[in-house]
């Protein structure tokens, strides 16, 4: 896709709808990362032309050493793939609404949730509501729920907000708010005295609150009032057993935005909206997130087929009223639109701390990475916040003569009941509809892995279509990000599995891409896949140098020697750059910090364990899970998190690896500053002192787990079984020889 400008100056596409843009100062990036390349090699050199003879004491401590070096180089220089050609991308949604106004397409809204507990219905109903009220006309949207947890109060809320957003919907509107998400929105703005519009603000909270206090008991007490439930024939599906793995499908239209009686406070139409939960049974797979997706593909093909699609987790309510018409900017494009697949936003989180303890925000992630990918037309798909065109997730190619669908109403089902829309809705959301079929391989989003939407994205954009990544200022979507160490790490295990797995099956993008993406961008996507085996090199260097150390073996140039200015420059260069990376991508130098601990936590834990569990997979010993990431939390640990303790509490065995590394350090730091104190200048010391320092760092890192492992006493403190362990493994460590 054309830099500086885009869009077609022809008679029927008019002006460009977006433009692109290159990040600037780019020439002299190159510059300073070819200075590091430098460093580098020199490292290099130094490494394997100084490796220890045979017999001598950390021969293999150094080859170690620089197979690990060798690894991060390689790692480095993929990270540079994404740092090219950063490109930033801007939509004119004026233009849209001059040229498109009156003939904007419908567009079909899914939304997933796969458990009432750990997903509360209210969460749900949030996220609908706040796309409910889309500055869009209501009559084109149609909001699809696809419900995994089988669950009546799902159903019940959505029939809650069903009659709440009749009054939501035009208030948002009328006022213009942000955001719409009434949780949010709430909570932004909880004084009557900071709004103009004090008397409906009062009313339209009242109504909020009444309907959430409903919501709320009837899952606390586990009973639907019973004139709601004679209301509404739906909830009769439920008088069958239904359980959250084993129950029929259930398809109920809960307003017909065909309807054009049907009207909200405002006298405006209202949208579509459908309660979807596919068949379940036990012994049936049903391939998790990209299961569900894939139900709502063919449901919505029924009742609406509208040509675009925006995709949401339960927990990513809208934060910007705009984004579908910006969505469709890129869409509509004259010049390039049609060869776009999908937009995606990047992930953003509500719940964030100020310093983001568990490095969930991804401010460079997202600024910089994932915008250097879309620079390749080759951004990820991340699984929310995307806009799709239908066809391309129906498993269309991309072929030179496409120019878009022209038609963008839809017909098919204006003279269809509800009824019978509902009866062909539930047949295709059967457990047996999908054998033989191409759903899951060709068609849909693709089975079998963890990070469904990767790989599915990957395969998107090897049928030749583009992809957009856009990053507006006013975040597009805002979701949950995991609040217990626990739970962060287990999501970043399922990501790490899932994406390691894909790098070895046949979607491998140097093989699958080949000749179909840019070399950048199967790079790019690498800097993902390859997040498990950088655990490896990591554990080297957490491990190695701190127990050569406590045997008196340098593995470092002397600071004096010419060689250690290799070491030194690249060190300082790359995080002195990375500091001024992340300042610049909005993060805090606290928060750039504890991301660096997160990442040391995440590749000795997360990354290595997924390591194991990916090639136990690939030897069919195990199979694919989706461990759903819990969305409410205890007040306890609400408030640690608020206060950005660290939360460990479980005796997982990841903390056993973490802690017991973490004493390793502390334990060779003690001992080699006493050792390089007790005599400054002999030459085996001056050596030493680069060992030195790097336990100095990790200590520093590792500081919150000596204080959950001995000074905490609450219950996100690690447990003593976790101490013991930890306290038998080091001393092991210490007493192994080094070769
Ligand atoms: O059997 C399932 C399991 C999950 N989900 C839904 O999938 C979404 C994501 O689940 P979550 O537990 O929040 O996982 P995250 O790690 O936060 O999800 C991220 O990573 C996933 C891939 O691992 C992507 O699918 C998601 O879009 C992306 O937000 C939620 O809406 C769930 O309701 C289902 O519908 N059915
Ligand atoms: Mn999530």
């Amino acid at each position: 896709m054309g830099k500086q400008e885009s869009g077609g100056e022809g008679e029927e596409s008019g002006l460009p709808l977006f433009e692109s843009t290159s990040a600037r100062f780019r020439g002299i990036y190159r510059v300073f990362a070819s200075t590091i390349l430098v460093g580098i090699c020199l490292i290099w050199v130094y490494r394997v032309t100084n490796i220890p003879q045979p017999g001598e004491a950390g021969r293999w401590a150094w080859i170690g050493m620089l197979v690990a070096e060798f690894w991060f180089s390689l790692y480095w220089i993929i990270t540079q793939s994404v740092r090219w050609d950063v490109t930033y991308r801007r939509p004119f949604k004026d233009r849209l609404s001059h040229r498109y106004e009156d003939k904007l397409p419908g567009v079909d809204i899914f939304i997933c949730t796969a458990d009432p507990k750990m997903e509360p219905p209210t969460l749900v109903v949030n996220t609908l509501l706040s796309v409910l009220a889309y500055n869009y006309p209501t009559e084109k949207l149609n909001v699809y729920v696809s419900d995994d947890g089988g669950s009546e109060f799902t159903f019940y809320a959505l029939l809650e907000a069903a009659s709440f957003a009749k009054y939501w919907t035009p208030f948002c509107k009328k006022f213009n708010i942000e955001p719409r998400s009434p949780q949010a929105y709430f909570a932004l703005h909880s004084d009557v005295h900071d709004v103009k519009y004090g008397q409906e603000w009062l009313e339209i909270k009242k109504l909020y609150e009444d309907m959430k206090n409903r919501i709320e008991s009837a899952v606390e007490t586990g009973k639907i009032p019973e004139e709601t439930k004679m209301q509404h024939k739906g909830f009769s599906e439920w008088n069958l057993k239904v359980s959250k793995n084993d129950h029929q499908p259930i398809v109920q239209i809960i307003t017909d935005g065909r309807d054009t009686n049907a009207m909200d406070n405002d006298g405006c139409r209202l949208a579509t909206m459908v309660y979807v939960s596919r068949e379940k049974r036990p012994q049936q797979p049903h391939h998790f997130k990209a299961g569900a997706v894939n139900a709502l593909l063919r449901v919505s093909s029924e009742i609406s087929k509208a040509p675009f699609i925006l995709l949401l987790d339960c927990d990513m309510y809208a934060n910007n009223a705009d984004s579908i018409r910006e969505a469709l900017c890129f869409f509509l494009d004259g010049k390039y639109g049609h060869e776009i697949a999908f937009v995606q936003h990047p992930q953003n989180y509500s719940n964030l701390t100020k310093d983001d303890i568990y490095g969930s925000g991804c401010f460079v992630i997202n600024a910089v990475e994932l915008a250097g990918l879309g620079g390749y037309g080759a951004a990820l798909f991340c699984g929310t916040g995307c806009f799709h065109r239908r066809e391309c997730l129906f498993g269309k190619k991309y072929t030179k003569d496409y120019r878009g669908q022209r038609n963008t109403e839809s017909q098919n089902t204006i003279d269809r009941s509800i009824q019978e829309l509902e009866e062909s809705a539930k047949a295709v959301v059967t457990c047996s509809y999908e054998k033989g079929t191409k759903w899951g391989k060709e068609m849909g989003l693709i089975y079998g892995c963890p990070v469904e939407d990767i790989v599915s994205g990957l395969a998107i954009q090897c049928r030749g279509w583009k992809s957009i990544y856009y990053n507006p200022e006013r975040k597009g979507f805002l979701g949950i990000s995991p609040n217990t160490l626990d739970l962060a790490l287990i999501q970043q295990k399922r990501w790490c599995e899932g994406l390691f797995q894909i790098f070895f099956s046949k979607y491998c993008p140097f093989i699958y891409g080949h000749g179909k993406i840019m070399l950048g961008a199967q790079m790019g996507y690498c800097l993902y896949l390859l997040w498990a085996p950088l655990s490896f090199p990591t554990m080297c260097y957490v491990t190695v140098p701190p127990l050569c150390l406590l045997h008196g073996i340098p593995l470092f140039p002397k600071v004096s020697s010419p060689w250690f200015l290799a070491f030194a420059y690249v060190f300082v260069a790359k995080n002195v750059y990375s500091i001024i990376e992340a300042l610049q991508c909005g993060s805090s130098l606290k928060a750039w910090w504890n991301l660096q601990r997160m990442w040391l936590i995440r590749r000795i834990t997360s990354y290595f364990f997924a390591f194991f569990d990916t090639i136990k997979r690939q030897l069919g010993l195990s199979e694919t899970d989706f461990a759903l990431t819990d969305k409410v939390m205890t007040e306890d640990v609400t408030k640690r998190y608020e206060q950005e303790v660290m939360e460990f509490g479980s005796p997982s065995i990841m903390y056993t690896v973490l802690a017991t590394s973490a004493l390793l350090n502390l334990l060779s730091l003690v001992w080699g500053t006493r050792r390089v104190a007790m005599d400054i200048d002999s030459e085996a010391s001056e050596q030493l002192i680069s060992q030195v320092f790097l336990c100095g760092i990790l200590v520093m890192i590792n500081l919150p787990v000596y204080q959950a492992l001995f000074f905490r006493s609450d219950k996100g403190h690690i447990p003593s079984s976790v101490i013991f362990k930890s306290v038998l493994l080091l001393t092991l460590a210490c007493l192994m020889p080094i070769y």
